[in-house]
Order: structure tokens, then sequence, then C-alpha cells
């Protein structure tokens, strides 16, 4: 299931050590529930990866595992080629790995400024060089004339810009985003999808993008993995995973358990 033409790990020191986060063989089972078998995906400096199934795939599971939030059964997360499947997230984090949540993860007492000054805080930089990196990246994402607004009650775009924000201020070489877009409006999704390119193109950063919303998996992605039940189906760039058959029976399959009482996998 991996891409030949993948970049292998090539370390560099800025902004740290770069190269491809990947997942090998990777198997979680919860209480009877096998949310991930024996799951490949890689995720290179310099690209958006793509990763698309039906509800209950495996997507979050898999985030959260090469995040350090959870550990394989079996398998191994290797970072830049080094195995670093037992780390845990906050270590993972300092090495480059971050991560959007689906729900929340905003400081709600702080400013849209602080929120992003804290992800730079958080990895060491100084209370200057943080409130100046904040003020860029609140740029990128067009969040710079809401700097001092509370977060309290964030319409939802800013919100979801935010969170994706809030990320690149600890300086990720890999950017894992779990539906970063939902809920979006067209032209939400438009400037997303500009300064997620503009970060992977400028900063060299390899993100994972997971999202329902095809037209911005298909349009954003450099490759896309397809997971089902657990399992890988098929990856490739947009226009072959497109074509091939296996990415709507794999859909097809879900709403099929869904209709006949099955659980979503
Ligand atoms: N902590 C847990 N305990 C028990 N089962 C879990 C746990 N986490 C996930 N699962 C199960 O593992 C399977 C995969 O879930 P996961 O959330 O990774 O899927 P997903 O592809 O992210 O789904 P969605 O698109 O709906 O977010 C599901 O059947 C889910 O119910």
């Amino acid at each position: 299931m991996t891409d030949s033409s993948t970049p292998q790990g090539s370390p560099s020191s800025q902004p740290g050590p770069s190269g491809t986060l990947a997942a090998e063989g990777v198997t979680r089972h919860f209480a009877g529930v096998k949310a991930l078998s024996d799951v490949h995906l890689e995720v290179p400096a310099g690209r958006i990866t793509g990763l698309i199934g039906p509800n209950g795939a495996g997507k979050s599971t898999l985030v959260n595992i090469l995040s350090g939030y959870d550990r394989p059964d079996e398998g191994r997360v290797l970072l830049g080629g080094v195995d670093r499947t037992r780390e845990r997230s906050y270590r993972r984090t300092r090495r480059g790995v971050a991560r959007t949540f689906q729900h929340g993860h905003i400081f709600k007492e702080q400013t849209i400024l602080e929120n992003v000054q804290l992800g730079a805080l958080g990895v060491g930089r100084s209370s200057r060089a943080a409130r100046r990196e904040a003020i860029e990246i609140l740029d990128r994402f067009d969040l710079l004339e809401h700097a001092g607004e509370s977060a309290a009650h964030l319409p939802h775009g800013v919100e979801r810009r935010l969170g994706v924000a809030r990320a690149l201020a600890t300086r990720p070489t890999h950017l894992l985003l779990d539906e970063p877009a939902a809920g979006l409006n067209d032209g939400e999704m438009e400037l997303f999808k500009s300064a997620i390119r503009s970060v992977v193109d400028d900063l060299d950063v390899g993100v994972l993008l997971i999202d329902h919303n095809m037209r911005l998996i298909f349009g954003a992605c450099d490759h896309i993995h397809v997971l089902a039940a657990g399992a890988n189906v098929v990856d490739g760039p947009p226009e072959t995973v497109r074509a091939d058959p296996r990415l709507a029976e794999s859909y097809l399959g879900s709403m099929a358990a869904t209709i006949a009482g099955g659980d979503d996998a």
C-alpha cells in the first residue's frame, strides 16, 4: 500500500527532523472492535496526504496512534525512519508531529492571538518569538483581524482555522488534521485550502488531511489513502483513486451494513 515514489527520511536541522511519518502494519482492537488491522500509511514532508473512508473506518484511531495519543496492539510508527511507537504525545509534538481534534481544544478564556502564542510557547519559544510567529500564522489563515478577540464565542469557520493555526504554531514537520474543514462554507473552504497549500509549499510540512468533504480532499491532496472497516483499500494520486471502483465499493459496503442493521463499519 505504500507508494514507491515516497521520499524517505532525509533529516534536516530546520525546523526539525523531517522526512516521513509512517504507520507500518498497525493493528488496534477495542473490546471486540477491529478498529485497525495491519494498516500502512505514509505522510511525507512537503505533501498533502488525504485519508478518507466511511464512518467508523478507523481514521481517528490512526491519527491517535500517529500522534502518540494511543498505541497500536501491533505494528510501528516511524518518524524519519526511527521507531517512535511507544513515545508519548507530548514528546512526539516536540519532534514535530502536531494534530488538531475533531472537537474543541481551544482555550476559550484566551484571545485568538494568545491561543496561537500558547502553541509556540509550549515548544519552548520566547514570548517575543511566540508572539511574532503567532502573528505570521494568523495572517496566513486570514485571522489577523480577529487577533484580539476572545475565543469564547467564535464563528465556526474561525474556530476551525484557529485550531489549525494553533497546531502550526508548534512549528510541526507533520500536521495531522482531523476533519478541519467540517462546517466551513465554500468561501472559507477555499481560504482554508490555499492556507494549507502554502504551509506545505513554504515550510515543507507533511500534512495528513482527514475529511468527509470529497471536493476538499480531491482538490487539495497530492496522494489519497482509502480506509474501510479498519483496513487499507486503495491509495494513490487523486485521479487514480477517483477512478478506482474500490472507492465507491468501500462506501457502499458501509451503507449496506448500516441498512442491514449492522454497525457503521
Ligand atoms: N476508545 C474506543 N473504544 C471502543 N471502540 C472504539 C474506540 N475508539 C474507536 N472505537 C471504534 O473503532 C472504530 C473506528 O473508529 P474511528 O473513530 O477511528 O473511525 P473514523 O473513521 O474516524 O470514523 P468517523 O468518520 O465517524 O469519525 C469504530 O467502530 C469505533 O466505534
